[in-house]
């Protein structure tokens, strides 16, 4: 596969507020993470405990651990086609498939009515990336799925005990490894079976992922505890996202903790590089209206043209696979970017979040190094 080859699809800005059909959308949530790491037993969480929440969950590429899934998650009866939905007893739906997941989904949307939400699982090193851009803004799903359906985030679950050598593992290819991909391409970290792992090394892990990953919160979890509110609904592309982001910490003995206010801006790293994978966190000071459309111009030509503008011989190893942003006008308004791949948006933020200084930008992927941060503040010197 060669996303590099994908012809850019270009999204008009929208000034307008979310549409009326946005709400009814069903949002989606996208599950990946690194083999054992916890997946199935964050989804047999969600099916089986009462939590309120009326959740469709597909399980993707189901084929090879049917039984053992099943078994486990105790939905599944004798002779049930793979492709059949359980309705559970705490009001959620369970669906497996073996495919890629859209003509279960198009089958699913049949209930429409029947859930609130969708929870998609997706193989241990499958790439978030190509799924999380099919349901966010799609042309061609415009009329299909993505009139029913919104992406409203992508967990990615990490093992806190072989994360770490999963990661170095990945250094021994040129490109960017999968476990990496999923890191970048998440919303929300789960850095789970912390009770393996020694404080030193969760807290080593944890500052990986930040590096890796500046926009997207970090729960620490044992046996994928956490209350699903935190995972769901988080509307990871239609919001401004938290800069820092909201931290979770580890639960204990079955009880949550809530420390959420506790911020590590010491810690919070503004460029970081590992094995191929690199992240710029940057300031963006209050901006004008035209600096607005030369941020819009530098960010097209970095995530269509993977150069920097004005440097025509920069064609190596840079590119984007996530970015997120907020932007504040002289005006006062606030604009939103979202990117996944070489989509993006940037939108006028629908409600404001407060009255912030100043805005950020997170850009996640290759060759994103001191020349990038460069090139992005001559946008506003
Ligand atoms: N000690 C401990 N064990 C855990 C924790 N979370 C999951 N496990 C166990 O780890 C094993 C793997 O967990 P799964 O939930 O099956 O992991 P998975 O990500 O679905 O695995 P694959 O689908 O094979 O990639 C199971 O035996 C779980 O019971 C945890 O937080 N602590």
């Amino acid at each position: 596969m060669d996303d590099d080859d994908e012809v850019p699809v270009l999204i008009e800005h929208n000034d307008d507020p979310p549409q009326e059909n946005e709400s009814q959308r069903v949002p989606l949530t996208i599950i990946c993470g690194f083999l054992g790491a916890g997946k199935s037993t964050l989804l047999k969480r969600i099916l089986t405990e009462q939590h309120g929440f009326r959740i469709a969950v597909i399980m993707n590429e189901f084929g090879d651990t049917a039984d053992i899934e099943a078994k486990t998650i105790n939905v599944a009866s004798e002779g049930e086609e793979s492709e059949e939905f359980l309705e559970l007893a705490n009001g959620c739906l369970c669906c497996s498939i073996k495919d890629t997941g859209i003509a279960a989904i198009e089958k699913l949307m049949q209930r429409k009515g029947a859930f609130d939400h969708i929870l998609l699982e997706t193989t241990g090193l499958a790439d978030p990336g190509p799924i999380a851009s099919l349901f966010w803004h799609n042309e061609e799903f415009s009329t299909g799925l993505g009139r029913d359906i919104s992406l409203d985030g992508v967990i990615c679950v990490v093992d806190a005990v072989f994360g770490p050598k999963q990661m170095e593992e990945d250094h021994a290819s040129d490109t960017i490894g999968e476990s990496l991909r999923q890191i970048a391409g998440a919303d929300i970290l789960l850095l789970n079976k912390t009770d393996l792992a020694t404080p030193e090394s969760v807290a080593a892990t944890t500052a990986i992922l930040r590096g890796v990953n500046p926009a997207a919160p970090i729960h620490p979890t044992v046996r994928a505890q956490i209350d699903v509110s935190r995972l769901l609904g988080v509307r990871a592309y239609a919001t401004p996202p938290e800069f820092p982001p909201k931290h979770g910490h580890a639960h204990e003995h079955g009880k949550e903790h809530d420390h959420e206010h506790e911020h590590e801006h010491a810690t919070e790293p503004t460029h970081y590089e590992l094995r191929g994978i690199s992240s710029l966190l940057i300031t963006v000071p209050v901006l004008s209206r035209a600096m607005l459309d030369a941020l819009d111009e530098w960010v097209r030509t970095v995530l269509w043209e993977q150069r920097l503008p004005g440097d025509a011989s920069d064609t190596q190893s840079l590119t984007v696979l996530r970015c997120k942003g907020l932007f504040v006008l002289d005006s006062g308004a606030q604009y939103v970017l979202q990117g996944v791949r070489n989509m993006y948006e940037i939108a006028e933020a629908g409600d404001a979040l407060g009255v912030p200084d100043a805005g950020k930008l997170v850009l996640i992927g290759t060759g994103l190094d001191a020349r990038v941060r460069e090139s992005l503040e001559g946008v506003w010197v």
